[in-house]
């Protein structure tokens, strides 16, 4: 009898753990995906992160995405000193050096014979170099909030002669620090602590906003992306609006949405490293009137992070955290992207049965 039932036993244990192998290969159980949705005005660094995430996860760039950040990162430099001369005039910021002002309007003559061309001369590239190092343009790219000129571009004039080469292919630095903004999605997959993700990247300008929607439903986390040194800046879209005021009402629309209810929420900050540059020159509280404590990146930014999280209800349903990053260093990113899974698996624990 009692041998019976050892056998029972043993033949009961034996399927269960037949069915914990069935189990195991079915991917269905196993290998679902978790979904992180990034969101975010433009220009606030979403697609910095996912460029990041592929740098780490997916060996870096495909050859034709290399081909088209080489192509639109020549084409920019031209285009971008355009702006500089053009907006320099409207901001009353006149070059003042004689040969330089001379040097300016003849390259804005010639603009649309440069632009035909593929190539960079060497006439062309000296005459860029030399307009970048001029006093004036100089004070007109230390005013860029006033307008709308890229982000990262003193890092592009400052090696020109690099970026204007034919054969110049671009480093992953030179593509995490160039913008394309985004138009429709762009997605990611990637593990990490033995579970399966994908990672969505939108275009977050006004017009792209719409697209979001379709993928608003299965989200396992909300990333809501904000450039932390947009305080003084305009929006590309509207300039009667201020961006970070724009980011706010953005975000309280999108993490108080309907399918985000019982969604864990991470705001991540980016552009740490150009707001302490700027708080350097600009007073914050000349665009924040109400905010009367000390101008430096501590205060302010614990300040400008209470401003966002303030708008997100119910907490008590989710986990809201915050974080400041410094998108184009590739560690700061992996970091928080590590760490927030790490915090949603520990609350729900990935179970097989
Ligand atoms: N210096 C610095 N530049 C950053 C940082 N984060 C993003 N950038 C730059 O900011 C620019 C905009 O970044 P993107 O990631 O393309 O912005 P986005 O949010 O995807 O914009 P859309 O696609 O229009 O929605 C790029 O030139 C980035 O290199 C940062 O932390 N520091
Ligand atoms: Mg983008």
């Amino acid at each position: 009898m009692g041998n019976n039932n050892q056998k029972k036993l043993k033949r009961k244990e034996m399927l269960k753990n037949k069915r914990i192998e069935e189990l195991l290969n079915d991917e269905n159980t196993v290998d679902q995906t978790n979904k992180i949705l990034l969101c975010g005005t433009g220009d606030s660094g979403k697609s910095t992160m996912i460029k990041q995430m592929r740098i780490l996860y997916c060996d870096g760039f495909p050859s034709e995405q290399v081909q088209l950040y080489k192509n639109a990162i020549q084409k920019s430099l031209r285009i971008n000193m355009k702006m500089l001369i053009q907006n320099g005039k409207a901001l009353g910021i006149h070059i003042n050096d004689k040969v330089n002002r001379q040097l300016s309007e003849e390259y804005l003559e010639n603009f649309e014979t440069y632009k035909k061309s593929q190539v960079y001369c060497k006439k062309e590239i000296d005459t860029l170099k030399q307009l970048w190092q001029d006093h004036s343009i100089q004070t007109v790219w230390n005013n860029r909030c006033e307008i709308q000129v890229p982000e990262n571009l003193d890092y592009y004039f400052n090696k020109i002669e690099k970026f204007c080469n034919p054969n110049f292919k671009p480093t992953n630095e030179d593509i995490v620090l160039f913008r394309i903004p985004t138009t429709g999605i762009v997605k990611i997959n990637f593990h990490s602590q033995d579970t399966k993700w994908e990672i969505i990247d939108v275009g977050g300008q006004r017009s792209e906003r719409r697209k979001w929607i379709h993928h608003f439903e299965d989200v396992n986390l909300v990333f809501f992306i904000v450039a932390i040194n947009e305080f003084n800046k305009k929006l590309y879209e509207d300039e009667t609006i201020n961006r970070m005021n724009e980011s706010i009402t953005l975000c309280k629309n999108i993490l108080n949405n309907k399918y985000f209810k019982k969604t864990d929420c991470s705001l991540v900050f980016t552009k740490t490293d150009l707001l302490k540059r700027s708080l350097e020159k600009t007073e914050f509280n000349m665009y924040y009137p109400k905010y009367n404590r000390e101008n430096n990146f501590e205060q302010v930014s614990e300040y400008i992070q209470k401003l966002f999280i303030k708008t997100i209800k119910k907490k008590n349903k989710r986990q809201v955290s915050s974080h400041m990053i410094c998108a184009t260093e590739k560690e700061e990113v992996e970091n928080i992207i590590n760490l927030t899974i790490r915090k949603y698996l520990e609350r729900k624990p990935v179970s097989v049965f």
